[in-house]
């Protein structure tokens, strides 16, 4: 008789609901699309404490820990772009086949480039279109990026001389140009808590 007969964890492999039963908790992948300045990141980190608080283990994924880390060869050319989604969206399915709920924020900008990040995360993959124009986003210019942009200082930005492809089919929508911060943040923890209640 083989040792794996006589002791079956050498050959049980743990599934992602063995992780979620653990945890409490269903485990999903909450893709944030918008352009720059859209407030993506804003309502992720509050998303992210908000879930935290009320007892949900968490992962956010976003440029500051993705594109200065694992992708930090990678640029804003199309191909790099469909690059970084590719490993984020890789990464993402790792955290979530642990059992956690997977925040990502990436501006996404091409329905091409959503579709392979669904298809990489199957099954658990929540589009959140954070939903405002690039007028809007251009009149905050949070990072001063636009008016670069502008200038011709920043070649193939989103938006101004690089293209974003609106949602069309977003399993949630926040409208972050008519709403407020609160009212945002209230509507998407809403949205999530009752997609990750075990
Ligand atoms: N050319 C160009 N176009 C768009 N954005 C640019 C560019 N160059 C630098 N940045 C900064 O990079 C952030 C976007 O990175 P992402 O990884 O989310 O982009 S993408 O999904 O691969 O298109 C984006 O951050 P956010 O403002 O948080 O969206 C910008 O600060
Ligand atoms: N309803 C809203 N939701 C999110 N951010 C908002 C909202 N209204 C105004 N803002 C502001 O818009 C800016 C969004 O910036 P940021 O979160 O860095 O965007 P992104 O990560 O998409 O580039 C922040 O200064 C934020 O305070």
């Amino acid at each position: 008789m083989s040792l794996k007969n006589i002791y079956p964890i050498f050959d049980t492999i743990l599934s992602r609901s063995d992780k979620e039963k653990m945890l409490n908790q269903k485990a999903i992948v909450i893709w944030m699309v918008g352009l720059s300045g859209s407030g993506k990141s804003t309502l992720a980190r509050a998303l992210e404490n908000s879930l935290h608080e009320e007892g949900f283990l968490t992962q956010l994924l976003d440029g500051d820990n993705i594109r200065t880390g694992i992708n930090n060869n990678l640029g804003f050319s199309p191909e790099d772009r469909t690059e970084n989604i590719r490993r984020a969206a890789e990464t993402a399915k790792l955290f979530m086949n642990a059992g956690l709920v997977t925040i990502c924020s990436f501006i996404s900008p091409t329905d091409d480039i959503r579709k392979m990040a669904k298809e990489i995360i199957g099954d658990g993959y929540v589009e959140v279109y954070v939903d405002c124009p690039v007028e809007v986003c251009e009149e905050r210019d949070v990072k001063g990026l636009y008016a670069k942009a502008r200038k011709g200082e920043i070649p193939d930005f989103t938006g101004v001389s690089a293209p974003f492809d609106v949602p069309k089919s977003p399993d949630v929508s926040v409208d972050t140009a008519n709403q407020g911060l609160e009212e945002s943040h209230q509507e998407l923890v809403k949205a999530i808590i009752e997609r990750i209640k075990h």
